[in-house]
């Protein structure tokens, strides 16, 4: 019944996009919203790649498995990238074979090359994630080249993880707009995202990396995305600079996006994307699902629990509105 009602509302909005806002609004109220939401944990590998001092190698691996222990099903635990690039996570290896792994959750890193595959596969990961951007000049910030040489880099990543029989996710970076070269073309974010699809990838989250989307734009995005994917084969992935990422994830939900990245105490940024804040804070989007009674798997007083631990070690406030108020400190 819910996909039924979940693929009417979707085709009234591609062949009747403003007529049918009526009609939408009452589906939307009622059924639109999926039942369930995958939260991506992104924390220790965003959040902590752009923390000025160096976290202890035993802080990240109890931060993670804390959250493991949360319900969280998927968690990018660290980034198997230079280390002159991002030397907060030059103990990749040790991060990844040290936390405790819990069977129901999966445990992803970043790659950006054929080097990082190669760490990564030795360290014992089952799933990898590839980054690409619709900005030329953020890609080249990022990882030093092209976005054709990047699609070049991932399709040869994508291909040589698949074989080895991991899991490969994809991000397109700067969907709502890039730091360097302003606002993004969502036909742009179609194709970047298309592209990574078309590498295999099982799913592809969609970034705003330096959130300055809004609902507007984010449907703008999600409206061309949905062409060429499936909406299920879709995250979003806000950061929450601009105070916009629950409205822009809710904007997904009401498109069908079931999976949704997040920080816990809202840590991180993208250390090559100036101005950009934390990701949403993964207590909030639980606090949020929760009253939506979309249901998460996920403990929130667990992930607070997480949440003062890492803030405590960073001496910290947390991002997190909802941590902060329901805080037992
Ligand atoms: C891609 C490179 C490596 C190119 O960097 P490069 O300098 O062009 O690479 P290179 O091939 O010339 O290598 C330079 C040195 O790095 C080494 N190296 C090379 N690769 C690796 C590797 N994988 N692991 C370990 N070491 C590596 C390599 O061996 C060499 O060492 P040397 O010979 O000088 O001693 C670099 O630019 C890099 O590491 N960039 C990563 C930057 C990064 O992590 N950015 C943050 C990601 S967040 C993001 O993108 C957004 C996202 C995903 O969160 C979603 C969103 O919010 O939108």
């Amino acid at each position: 019944m819910w996909d039924l009602m979940k693929s009417f509302t979707q085709q009234c909005r591609k062949r009747y996009k403003y007529a049918c806002a009526e009609i939408e609004t009452v589906v939307n109220s009622r059924t639109l919203y999926p039942q369930k939401v995958r939260i991506v944990e992104v924390g220790p590998r965003d959040g902590l790649q752009n923390e000025p001092s160096i976290v202890p190698t035993d802080v990240k691996v109890e931060l993670i498995d804390k959250l493991s222990r949360s319900g969280l099903k998927s968690i990018e635990v660290t980034s198997f990238v230079s280390p002159k690039w991002v030397p907060q996570l030059s103990d990749h290896a040790e991060v990844l074979q040290r936390i405790t792994k819990y069977p129901e959750v999966n445990y992803s890193v970043l790659v950006p090359n054929m080097k990082g595959l190669a760490g990564a596969v030795e360290a014992g990961a089952k799933e990898i994630a590839i980054f690409g951007a619709v900005s030329e000049t953020f890609t080249m910030k990022n990882i030093n080249c092209t976005v054709a040489q990047s699609n070049e880099i991932f399709n040869k990543v994508a291909k040589a993880a698949l074989d080895k029989g991991l899991r490969v996710r994809g991000y397109v970076s700067c969907v709502c707009g890039c730091p360097y070269e302003g606002a993004i073309h969502p036909t742009a974010v179609a194709k970047a995202a298309n592209a990574l699809y078309s590498m295999g990838c099982y799913e592809i989250s969609l970034g705003d990396t330096i959130g300055v989307g809004t609902p507007g734009s984010m449907r703008a995005v999600l409206e061309e995305v949905i062409k060429y994917i499936p909406v299920d084969k879709l995250g979003v992935h806000c950061h929450d600079t601009y105070g916009q990422a629950l409205a822009n994830i809710l904007t997904a939900l009401e498109f069908g996006v079931s999976v949704v990245d997040s920080s816990v105490a809202g840590l991180g940024g993208c250390p090559y994307a100036k101005g950009a804040s934390g990701n949403v804070a993964t207590e909030d989007v639980v606090y949020m699902l929760n009253g939506m009674s979309i249901e998460t798997g996920v403990d929130l007083g667990k992930v607070i629990e997480a949440g003062e631990y890492i803030c405590g070690v960073l001496n910290r406030q947390s991002a997190s509105k909802v941590g902060r108020a329901l805080s037992k400190l």
